[in-house]
């Protein structure tokens, strides 16, 4: 019996990357996190520790702080150009995937800033194999919370249903959401604008939808990021029921017209799909 090697990749992740741009006294700030997977002629290493092929983890994370040297733009732009990079330049490797999350600072002063913990991520994924490269954008963890305007009752009941139908509830969750551009010659402009799009189309639709259900309100995210950006095929959207539950106050003598609220952690409903522009 033999036991062959299936799909594979390495690389390095949690690269954290600062750069600052000094070009005016107004300094520029960006923060990312990125992660390199590369993949290609690797049979020698892993069969018989040939290492020929192997570009070093190390290096990869190197050649990241180099690139950065020069500026970053657009991290979709800046990912594809590390991909290419890995690919072109490395007979062994076939095919690279980069991956990279910005984290936003707020600008308080020409060289302050402030940002809190965690906090939501602009993301990108370059998938390069030599020919063509596939653009992945998104956000994650971007919270968003509705007080209202939010039910959740007519639900299928078995004997195991103990949830209360609701016709006021908060709605809360983390949206991960990610796209692929099919956009001709694409620049740090057009990513960057496609990106604040998609994100207030996400903010609006959210805001603005009466929810019969969260994932009614998925469909209704998706549908408008794909009316916003033409170059947008199709949204996956990956939503976390952040339930809230009205406290029980009877208990004490109070009322509790949907004012208390005790906000729960584990287990979460975990609504997900894709949304698609239907082709005739
Ligand atoms: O919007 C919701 N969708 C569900 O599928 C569901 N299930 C549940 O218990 N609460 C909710 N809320």
């Amino acid at each position: 019996m033999t036991f062959a090697m299936g799909p594979n990749n390495y690389g390095k992740s949690g690269i954290r990357l600062v750069r600052v741009g000094r070009e005016s006294a107004r300094h520029e700030l960006r923060d990312l996190t990125v992660h390199t997977a590369l993949s290609g002629d690797l049979d020698a290493t892993h069969y018989t520790g040939d290492n020929t092929g192997v570009l070093p983890t190390d290096s990869q994370k190197n050649t990241v702080y180099a690139f950065a040297r020069g500026g970053i733009g657009a991290i979709e732009a800046f990912a594809e150009r590390l991909a290419r990079h890995f690919v072109d330049a490395t007979p062994s490797i076939t095919t690279a995937r980069v991956r990279i999350e910005e984290h936003g600072w707020t600008r308080i002063g020409d060289h302050s800033f402030t940002r809190g913990e965690g906090g939501e991520l602009r993301t990108t994924e370059a998938l390069y194999d030599g020919e063509t490269v596939r653009i992945r954008s998104g956000v994650r963890d971007l919270l968003l919370l509705n007080t209202t305007d939010s039910e959740f009752n007519g639900f299928l009941a078995d004997e195991y249903t103990t949830l209360p139908e609701t016709d006021d509830r908060i709605l809360a969750t983390a949206v991960t959401a990610t796209w692929d551009y099919q956009a001709e010659d694409p620049d740090d402009a057009f990513y960057d604008h496609a990106f604040t799009k998609a994100r207030g189309a996400l903010l609006t639709a959210f805001a603005d939808t009466y929810s019969l259900s969260l994932q009614q309100t998925l469909h209704a995210v998706g549908e408008r990021i794909l009316k916003a950006i033409p170059e947008v095929a199709e949204v996956r959207l990956s939503l976390p029921n952040r339930h809230h539950y009205l406290f029980d106050l009877g208990r004490f003598g109070l009322d509790n017209p949907g004012v208390v609220f005790q906000a729960g952690d584990l287990p979460y409903g975990l609504i997900e799909g894709t949304v698609r522009r239907e082709t005739a």
